[in-house]
């Protein structure tokens, strides 16, 4: 049987084994794939074109995981494809010094990062009628509920706040079991998911009609996908995301 979905178990042995011994590819690469192509999804569901007046902001917020790189790196790409990313990063990573790298590059580029000391201006920054949408990098595959803080806030306040603006999660919508779905009464419904290699089961829970669904993260061949069960996704030409 072909595998539309892997569950958390399984995303997580593939990724291990992908940047294992045998295969040998680095986070660093895979993370910059990845956060690449969330920002293409981006650009290709708010095109800067066809958008109104300044709505050229984009709050990306990142968590204390892989998925909070992935929204790193998609920040970086959103100031060079013409947007305004703003970062805020409430717990930084100190897992490796690659981190420490992805904020200074960040810096670099001047993009603004929040940080935990701004648990009550973020909002505001993220109110400002320039804002365009919102990049929930907070978790990804290997989120346990339940919600921790500042998180359990974070989402929260995104809940009320996705009635006003979109937003577009990074693998998962962030306080979602991964195989289960959502957890609490409170939870993020994306109207754009990227799916990072292969969908996740609690993907299959959201409403075609309210979420645009895209995967991305083009970095593995045929085999290797048939090997865990599933075929992998027809990509255009050098598109990294493909909608589904
Ligand atoms: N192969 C790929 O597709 C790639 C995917 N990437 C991205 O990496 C994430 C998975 O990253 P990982 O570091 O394993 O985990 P998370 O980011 O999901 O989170 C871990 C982080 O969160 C903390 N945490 C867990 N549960 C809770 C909780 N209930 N409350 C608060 N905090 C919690 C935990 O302590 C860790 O600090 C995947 O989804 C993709 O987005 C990579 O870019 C590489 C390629
Ligand atoms: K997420």
């Amino acid at each position: 049987m072909t595998l539309k979905v892997v569950s958390a178990k399984l995303a997580a042995e593939i990724d291990k084994e992908l940047m294992g011994p045998k295969i040998g590819f680095t986070l660093e690469q895979l993370m910059e794939l990845a956060g690449f192509s969330v920002a293409q999804a981006i650009t290709r569901q708010f095109d800067l074109k066809k958008t109104v007046g300044e709505k050229t902001n984009v709050f990306v917020i990142a968590g204390p995981g892989n998925n909070g790189g992935d929204g790193l790196v998609c920040a970086r790409h959103l100031k060079l494809f013409g947007y305004n990313p703003i970062v805020y990063y409430p717990i930084r990573s100190n897992r490796t010094e690659f981190y420490k790298q992805l904020t200074k590059q960040l810096e670099f580029f001047k993009v603004p990062i929040l940080s935990g000391d701004d648990a009550d201006s973020w909002k505001e920054f993220v109110k400002a009628d320039r804002t365009l949408c919102i990049v929930d990098a907070i978790f990804g595959f290997s989120f346990k509920p339940p919600l921790r803080e500042p998180f359990q806030s974070i989402v929260n306040e995104l809940h009320d706040l996705q009635k006003q603006i979109p937003i577009v999660s990074v693998d998962i919508p962030s306080g979602w079991d991964v195989d289960k779905g959502p957890v609490s009464e409170k939870y993020i419904n994306p109207n754009v998911l990227v799916s990072l290699t292969v969908p996740k089961p609690c993907s299959e829970l959201l409403d075609p009609k309210k979420t645009t669904h895209y995967v991305g993260g083009r970095f593995i061949p045929r085999d290797f996908a048939n090997k865990y069960g599933f075929e992998p996704f027809d990509y255009q030409s050098t598109d990294q995301i493909l909608k589904l």
